[in-house]
């Protein structure tokens, strides 16, 4: 265990000091791009604007024969585009692969500055973050980078699921963990061969009414992420970094795809993944709070004062506890509008509409 006294000293001499608090920009949708794919690559300038983070995949979904290729596609679209706000995170290979060294070393030198966090795949232990988090320190001192980068790190083996509390506070360079459900479900043998969400064999059944053992049972499918989520949410929150739900397969089926970012964003995440155009306004949404929700929010929190005590707002009790609770709802808001104009408007018109109603 590394002590917690020299927790925040570099592990390179000159490599930058590590951060203190981890930056919470919005990331609603992490959306992944191929840099070896021509068509992906030239979307890239245009969908800049309108995501939060660009991701150039250099793992799992690009083929082993254009694995160079994608990375130096990447160093070429990062050198050469302007992000703007945009960040921009990269998945490197995994450690036991032939290409996670020279992915490193290639794009920490040549565009650490223009990287914000790298997203290491099938992380079992702390082990694999101290690894990483050594070998950025000596690349970061190698090419005298000023700010230091982030490790996000995907929870998809049953190791890592039984070791993310130590995952999450392995190193103060942790930023966050998305849920990976797709490789999770191999490692745990799960027998689903989808990309999250539900499945109509894992379901609750209503008890049987009368001797008919079928009759009138209406079923409900369940989550089998839920237990996951919850637990990395848990591990994430406790260590001040952030969880994420990760991607959801099934392209064409957009609803589906709405409920599971919405039990993410419900149980505490910050963003998923997009892994195709069609799913970034769905990450918009859903990781957006809804003007109402904001508005009630606002409510409560004026309604509370200094935020002590207990007062009745439409026939519901709040407390210190549910000031909170809405403080978290009205900060997201704040720091989403501060970034997205047309959220900026929706919210404002809200709290508008809000005053307008209890002046009446
Ligand atoms: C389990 C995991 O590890 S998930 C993470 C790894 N996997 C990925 O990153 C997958 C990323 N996404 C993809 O590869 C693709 O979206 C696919 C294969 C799922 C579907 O691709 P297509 O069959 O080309 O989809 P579709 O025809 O609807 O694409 C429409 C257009 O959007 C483009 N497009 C598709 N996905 C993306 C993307 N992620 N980013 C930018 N552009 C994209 C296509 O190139 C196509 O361009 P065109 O109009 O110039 O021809
Ligand atoms: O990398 C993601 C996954 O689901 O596997
Ligand atoms: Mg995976």
């Amino acid at each position: 265990m590394r002590s917690p006294k020299d927790f925040f000293a570099p592990l390179a001499v000159g490599a930058p000091d590590p951060v203190r608090e981890i930056p919470n920009p919005p990331s609603r949708m992490i959306h992944f791009f191929d840099p070896s794919n021509p068509k992906m690559a030239a979307k890239v300038p245009d969908l800049a604007p309108k995501v939060d983070v660009l991701l150039g995949n250099l793992e799992d979904g690009v083929t082993a024969d254009r694995k160079e290729e994608a990375r130096a596609g990447l160093v070429r679209i990062a050198r050469d585009t302007d992000f703007g706000r945009t960040q921009l995170w990269t998945r490197v290979n995994s450690f036991d692969s032939p290409w996670a060294l020279d992915d490193l070393i290639t794009l920490v030198t040549e565009i650490g500055d223009k990287l914000d966090v790298i997203m290491v795949p099938k992380v079992e232990g702390a082990r694999d973050i101290h690894y990483v988090d050594r070998l950025l320190a000596q690349l970061e001192a190698r090419v005298g980078l000023r700010r230091p980068l982030l490790v996000h790190a995907i929870l998809e083996t049953a190791g890592g699921v039984a070791n993310v509390e130590e995952i999450a506070g392995a190193s103060p360079r942790m930023q966050g963990i998305s849920l990976g459900p797709a490789d999770l479900a191999a490692s745990r043998r799960m027998k689903t061969t989808r990309v999250g969400g539900g499945h109509p064999g894992y379901l609750v059944r209503a008890d049987p009414v009368g001797d008919d053992p079928h009759a009138g049972r209406t079923t409900y499918q369940q989550d089998l992420w839920h237990y996951t989520v919850a637990r990395m949410v848990d591990a994430c929150v406790a260590h001040g970094i952030l969880p994420y739900y990760g991607p959801f397969g099934d392209i064409r089926d957009v609803v589906a795809c709405e409920d599971q970012f919405r039990n993410a964003y419900l149980l505490g995440c910050v963003g998923a993944w997009s892994l195709h155009p069609a799913q970034i306004d769905i990450a918009r949404k859903v990781f957006s709070p809804a003007p109402t929700e904001v508005a009630w929010a606002r409510r409560v929190i004026a309604a509370m004062g200094d935020g002590t005590g207990a007062v009745m707002l439409d026939g519901k009790m709040q407390d210190d506890a549910t000031v909170k609770q809405c403080r978290v709802v009205a900060e997201l808001a704040d720091a989403l509008a501060e970034r997205d104009p047309e959220l900026a408007e929706a919210y404002a018109v809200s709290a508008a509409a809000t005053e307008e109603a209890r002046a009446e």
